[in-house]
């Protein structure tokens, strides 16, 4: 099934807008997990057992794997949950961006290792960085536009001849010439809800991943109203460690539980 379908259907079925971003750290795991050899599995699966009914996705972060040299138990929890959550689409937050030759490794790793539904990129080294990824056709490519840190603004901000911001800039290239296929989305973190409104308006319906909710202290209330297309929907709006650590006590799975549906319902609450 293509990205945009399942992602369609994820957002239907859960009735939610919320992915849940799967950055485990094994520093803030919980007592029961320390020291396991497979914690940083043990810890994604429960995440992802305790949050399903409420989300729309899941968005694991390769850096959080691959610093722990636990690339191989991302791809048990990638193949977990494509075995036990078939609904849910996966999101391999890798934030890639090379000339074409490597780029086709990057999207070998993202959509064939990793089985990974789509994968994020960078799109400072142009169209034909981005090319490899757009060929495999049912997957998603999501490309970064207005990110949610304060030092986005350093690039995103600067006006091009057009007089539009880079950032807008993006969001039109991708609008009219990258999504050809209708597999594109594009970041925009819920720290600058103008921004997301803008972005919203030039690309029309097209998906947004909106990262900056909870920890980075984004407002749900302002970004629903600006994020969100023409049937109320086409937002990924993640949230990783305040779902995550919720609690590090032995409620760990039940917190996360609950924060993931509180967010899901403050999501859906804003009229
Ligand atoms: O592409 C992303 O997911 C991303 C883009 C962006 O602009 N800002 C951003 O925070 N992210 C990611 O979203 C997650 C946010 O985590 P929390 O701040 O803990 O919810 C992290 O995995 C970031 O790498």
């Amino acid at each position: 099934m293509k990205f945009t379908e399942k992602l369609n259907s994820a957002w239907q079925h859960a009735d939610s807008q919320l992915m849940v971003g799967l950055d485990p750290d094994p520093r803030r795991f919980p007592a029961e997990l320390q020291g396991k050899p497979d914690a940083i599995y043990e810890f994604c699966k429960a995440i992802v057992d305790s949050t399903a009914p409420h989300i729309c996705g899941v968005k694991p972060q390769i850096a959080y794997f691959a610093s722990q040299r636990a690339e191989t138990q991302l791809e048990a929890l990638c193949q977990y949950i494509r075995e036990r959550y078939p609904q849910l689409p996966i999101v391999l937050d890798a934030k890639r961006g090379d000339i074409g030759s490597t780029a086709e490794h990057y999207a070998l790793e993202a959509y064939e290792r990793y089985q990974a539904d789509a994968v994020t990129v960078s799109p400072y080294m142009g169209f034909d960085s981005i090319k490899p990824y757009l060929e495999w056709e049912e997957k998603g490519v999501i490309i970064l536009c207005r990110t949610s840190n304060p030092g986005g603004s350093d690039l995103q901000f600067i006006q091009t001849e057009q007089h539009t911001p880079v950032y807008m800039h993006v969001a039109g290239l991708v609008a009219d010439k990258w999504n050809k296929n209708g597999q594109c989305a594009l970041v925009v973190g819920a720290t600058f809800p103008e921004e997301i409104a803008k972005v919203r308006q030039r690309v029309g319906d097209m998906p947004l991943l909106i990262p900056g909710i909870g920890a980075q202290g984004g407002d749900i209330e302002q970004t629903v109203k600006a994020g969100r297309n023409g049937t109320g929907r086409g937002m990924m709006i993640n949230s990783s460690r305040a779902i995550l650590y919720a609690s590090t006590d032995d409620n760990w799975r039940e917190a996360a539980a609950q924060a993931a549906l509180d967010t899901r319902n403050a999501i859906n609450a804003v009229t």
